[in-house]
C-alpha cells in the first residue's frame, strides 16, 4: 500500500533527518516536507533527493493542505530548547505554531495519523487531540520512546547484552517529571533488579544520566536530531505496517486526564491499547506526579 509521510517542520534539522531516516527505511511511497521557511525546506528537499538512490520513497515539497491529506503527519515545526531551557518552557511559542499549522492542515483525511515531536511533546499532543477534530487514537507523541532508546543503550552497556534483549521503559514526560520503571523492566524473561550488577549499579544517577543526555547534548551543539529521527522513522514505520509493535509513546491516557508515555500498541491508524505494566507504589506515585506536572503545564494556557 502506498503511503505518504508529511513532515511539517522539514525545513529544519529535527524534520529533514526524520526525513532522510524514513528514506533509509522504505516504508513510505512518498514524503511531503512542508516549512514556513519554504526556501529552506525546497533546499533540504534538494539535499535529501541526492540520497533518495538509496530508497523507493520519492520526496517532495509541498503545502499544509497537501500535508493534511497525507496518512501521517509528523509535527517538528517549532521553537527548540537553548541552553539550560526546558521543553515546558517552550510551551506558548509552540502553542501558537502548532494552532497555526493545524489550522493550515484542516480539514484532515479521516486515516491521518498525527505525531507530535515537537516540545514539550506531550502537552502539544494534548492540545493536538483538541484542535485537530481526530480521533484521539490517532494523535499520539513520540513521547519517551527516545528516553527508552537511551536507556536500554546504557542498560545493554551494564550487562553486556544486546539492546534489543533490554525491555525498560522511561515512562511519564518526555521531560524533567519522567522515570524509570525500573520494576517492571527484564532482560529476555529474567527480572533487571535480579541482576548482581543492577543491584550495585548507582540506578538515580543513570536515571539522571538519560534523562539530562538531551540537556548535554544541546548544551554542547545546540540541538538534537538523529535520535528522534530514527525514532520517527520507526513510528511511522509501525503505522504504516501495522506492526503493532509496543512502545512508549504519548497517548491520552483517561484515569490521569492528560497525554503522557504509557507502553502501547501501535499500529495502523495510531494507538490500538495501553499497556500499563504494573508498578511499584513509589513508581506510581511518580506517574501521578508527572501526571500533575503536565496539568500544571496546560493549566498555565489557554484552551
Ligand atoms: N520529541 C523529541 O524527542 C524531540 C523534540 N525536538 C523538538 O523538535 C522541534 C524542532 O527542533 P529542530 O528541528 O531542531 O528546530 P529547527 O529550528 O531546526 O526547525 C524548526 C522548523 O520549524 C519551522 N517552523 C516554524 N514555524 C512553522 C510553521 N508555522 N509552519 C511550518 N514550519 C514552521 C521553522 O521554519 C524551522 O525550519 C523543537 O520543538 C524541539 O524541541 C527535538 C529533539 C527531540
Ligand atoms: C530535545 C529533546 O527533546 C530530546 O532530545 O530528548
Amino acid at each position: 500500500m502506498p503511503a505518504k509521510v508529511a513532515i511539517i517542520g522539514g525545513g529544519g534539522s529535527v524534520g529533514a533527518t526524520a526525513a532522510y531516516a524514513i528514506l533509509l527505511r522504505k516504508c513510505a511511497s512518498e514524503i511531503v516536507l512542508v516549512d514556513l521557511d519554504e526556501a529552506k525546506c525546497k533546499a533540504q528537499v534538494l539535499d535529501l533527493s541526492d540520497a533518495a538512490f538509496l530508497s523507493d520513497t520519492t520526496i517532495r515539497f509541498g503545502t499544509p493542505k497537501e500535508a493534511g491529506q497525507c496518512d501521517i503527519v509528523v509535527i517538528t515545526a517549532g521553537a527548540k530548547q537553548r541552553p539550560g531551557e526546558t521543553r515546558v518552557d517552550l510551551i506558548d511559542r509552540n502553542k501558537s505554531i502548532l494552532e497555526s499549522v493545524i489550522n493550515s492542515m484542516k480539514p484532515f483525511k479521516k486515516e491521518t495519523v498525527l505525531l507530535l515531536v515537537s516540545n514539550p511533546v506531550d502537552v502539544l499532543t494534548f492540545i493536538a487531540q483538541k484542535l485537530s477534530g481526530l480521533p484521539e487514537s490517532q494523535v499520539l507523541g513520540s513521547g519517551t520512546f527516545l528516553d527508552s532508546v537511551r536507556l536500554r543503550v546504557e542498560l545493554a552497556d551494564v550487562l553486556n547484552v544486546a539492546e534489543t534483549a533490554v525491555h525498560a521503559y522511561v515512562l511519564g514526560e518526555h521531560g524533567d517529571s519522567q522515570f524509570v520503571a525500573w520494576s517492571a523492566a527484564s532482560v529476555g524473561n529474567t527480572p533487571l533488579l535480579n541482576f548482581p550488577a543492577i543491584q550495585k549499579l548507582n540506578r538515580d544517577e543513570l536515571a539522571n544520566k538519560v534523562k539530562n543526555k538531551a540537556y548535554a547534548i544541546i548544551e554542547a551543539k545546540g540541538a538534537t536530531y538523529f535520535g528522534i529521527g530514527a525514532v520517527t522513522a520507526l513510528i511511522c514505520e509501525a503505522i504504516i505496517l501495522d506492526l503493532r509493535h509496543v512502545r512508549p509513546l504519548s497517548h491520552f491516557i483517561p484515569e490521569l486526564g492528560v497525554c503522557l508515555s504509557i507502553p502501547a500498541v501501535l499500529g495502523a491508524r495510531g494507538v490500538h491499547q495501553t499497556l500499563k505494566p504494573p508498578l511499584t507504589k513509589d513508581e506510581e506515585a511518580l506517574l501521578q506526579q508527572s501526571a500533575a506536572e503536565m496539568k500544571k503545564a496546560i493549566n498555565k494556557i489557554n484552551l
